[in-house]
């Protein structure tokens, strides 16, 4: 199936090269890597975490508080990805869960998938609009509502392991794996939430090393590179 509709789950380290901040180089090379494929035969909408702003918090404050700090730092990552991408030539729109007047609007299915329609590059803003959840979550639960084809699950890492590859030297990289297999085997590269809602959708995954240069293109170019999880065999 040719792919058309693509989620794109970014961390917010992606905007980030020392981990607390948003730095412009690291939002450039982001925005250039995006801008190979954005608008390209491809409608394109972006997730964007916030652990660049955030990590941290929830050990000082308390954890709703800690996961609304988070919301909202996602907003102020989803502001600066907008605005890059526009300085890039690409047309945007953000989308918030949640109401943040006079800064984005908020999240609405039919005019985020009329914006796809429409060329825009579309940037889902405040993770799922409640606490206890995370940006991946949020990444399924956009791409099965505006009915993508496939969650691009960017990366620090060249796929998905048989455990950390970070922390297990021994683990094992698979190829391809199937949603039962990711669940069962607890695989913590995503939320078990997000691999049960692309499960239900039928939304394929694609793990894959974001910080190599055109692995975003080659994904979308077919090229089989990273950890592909779907609901049938390997
Ligand atoms: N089974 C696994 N396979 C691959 N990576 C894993 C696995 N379990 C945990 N991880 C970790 O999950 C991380 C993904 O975290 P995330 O914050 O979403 O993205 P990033 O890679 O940008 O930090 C990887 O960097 C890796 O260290
Ligand atoms: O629906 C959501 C999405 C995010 N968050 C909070 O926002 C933080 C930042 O998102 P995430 O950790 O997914 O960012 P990433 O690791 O991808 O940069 C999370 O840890 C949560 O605290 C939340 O409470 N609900």
């Amino acid at each position: 199936m040719a792919i058309k509709r693509v989620l794109l789950k970014l961390s917010g380290e992606s905007l980030s090269y020392d981990k607390v901040s948003i730095s412009v180089e690291a939002l450039k090379r982001t925005v250039s890597e995006i801008k190979t494929v954005a608008g390209k035969n491809i409608q394109l909408a972006v997730v964007i975490g916030a652990g660049n702003i955030w990590r941290g918090c929830g050990k000082f404050i308390e954890r709703v508080t800690a996961d609304k700090m988070g919301m909202l730092a996602t907003v102020m990552n989803s502001l600066a990805l907008s605005d890059a991408l526009k300085k890039a030539g690409l047309k945007t729109k953000v989308f918030s869960a949640s109401g943040v007047t006079g800064f984005a609007e908020i999240f609405n299915r039919d005019k985020a998938i009329n914006a796809l329609n429409k060329g825009y590059t579309v940037v889902f803003a405040g993770g799922t609009g409640n606490p206890f959840f995370t940006t991946d979550t949020t990444a399924a639960l956009r791409a099965a509502e505006i009915g993508a084809d496939i969650l691009l699950k960017a990366t620090q890492v060249d796929g998905v392991y048989s455990a950390d590859p970070k922390k297990d030297k021994n683990a094992v990289r698979y190829n391809s794996l199937t949603f039962q297999e990711a669940l069962d085997k607890k695989l913590k590269i995503m939320d078990q939430e997000a691999f049960s809602l692309c499960r239900e959708s039928n939304i394929s995954i694609s793990v894959f090393d974001f910080y190599k240069n055109g692995n975003l293109k080659k994904i979308l170019s077919g090229k089989k590179i990273g950890t592909v999880i779907t609901a049938g065999g390997k």
